[in-house]
């Protein structure tokens, strides 16, 4: 890639993703606008879209289960919720919601469909972006593919109010570029030593290499919020000391054999037996992140260390 493309790139998605991540400046007029903005019929703000990605390094600790349950959890407390499925190339978000896509990511890169007609409709209003399985080419997207996504949910003309991301394990360009432009972290991790050490590994890489500052870890297949607890100290106890981040404890998700027996119907646990023990669990974590706070500029700053690490100033990032 030529240097020219390269920091073209990086600052078309500097402005991509801030577009995407900011609030609308006028979201709260002065109370003597609001009667004459009744009349005068302004364009209306353009909705702030809140993004969380779900992430964990390793794979088989819950990520896909967490970002459908949460995305349901959220969707069924009234709140407009998309959920892509950034497992490029290993889809499963739309096989857990029992969902029967025609067309996949590669298409609306390939520009054969618009976003909105990429989207399928789950249950409890939630909306899906599937992410295709089986071709080698999405697992291996370009940063300006990356780019194009993200571009395509700027474009959206109502962007929902919460966009969800679930990504892939590992820690391929396909997980860091989206975890990174996403305004909130999520990393699942589970009590194995293999997904503390991988979650850390991703933790490293995205505060050293992306800037990403703040992680919210959330602890699934835990038996109760002191085992989840002991979890959070161990890899925040590692974090504080190494990097520099600071690994908030986001909630937890108990070990419960509904959730499995929903997956098995194609089902979000959250909609099928919605007072069962995991579902109960992630109505609490979709309250809880309904409250976050986000950074005052919540991805802008990120963002523009994001962009430039896709420029291979000097080399490959660390
Ligand atoms: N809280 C839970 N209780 C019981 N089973 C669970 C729980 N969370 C996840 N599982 C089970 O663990 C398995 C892996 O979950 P999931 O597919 O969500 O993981 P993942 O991290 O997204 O995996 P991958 O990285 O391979 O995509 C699934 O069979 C799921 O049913």
């Amino acid at each position: 890639m030529s240097g020219v493309l390269a920091m073209d790139q990086a600052s078309g998605l500097t402005q991509m993703l801030s577009a995407m991540t900011r609030r609308p400046a006028a979201e709260a007029p002065p109370a003597h606008h609001q009667a004459s903005s009744l009349l005068a019929a302004a364009p209306a703000a353009r909705r702030h879209c809140r993004t969380i990605a779900v992430a964990g390094g390793k794979g088989g600790v819950g990520k896909s289960t967490v970002a459908v349950n949460l995305g349901m959890a959220l969707s069924v407390a009234g709140r407009d919720v998309v959920l892509l499925d950034a497992d490029m190339g290993l889809a499963n978000v739309d096989v857990m919601l029992g969902l029967a896509p025609s067309r996949h990511i590669g298409h609306l890169l390939d520009g054969e469909c618009t976003l909105d007609e990429l989207m399928l409709s789950a249950p409890r209003g939630l909306r899906v972006v599937p992410a295709g399985s089986g071709a080698r080419r999405l697992a291996q997207l370009s940063s300006g593919e990356h780019a194009a996504i993200i571009r395509a949910f700027d474009e959206l003309a109502q962007p929902p109010e919460y966009l969800l991301v679930d990504t892939a394990a590992g820690l391929s360009d396909n997980v860091t570029m989206f975890a990174a432009a996403a305004a909130e972290v999520i990393v699942v991790v589970c009590d194995e030593p293999a997904s503390l050490t991988d979650a850390y590994g991703l933790t490293k890489v995205l505060s050293r290499d992306f800037g990403v500052r703040r992680i919210r870890m959330v602890a699934n297949m835990v038996r109760n919020e002191g085992d989840a607890r002991a979890l959070h100290q161990k890899l925040a106890r590692v974090s504080d000391r190494f990097l520099d981040v600071v690994i908030e404890f986001g909630g937890w998700v108990p070990h419960d054999e509904r959730l499995r027996q929903a997956i098995r119907r194609q089902c979000a646990v959250v909609d099928l037996w919605p007072s069962s023990h995991a579902a109960l669990a992630f109505k609490q974590l979709a309250g809880a992140a309904d409250k976050w706070v986000e950074p005052e500029r919540a991805g802008l700053d990120r963002i523009a260390f994001f962009a430039g690490r896709t420029t291979p100033v000097g080399g490959v990032p660390r």
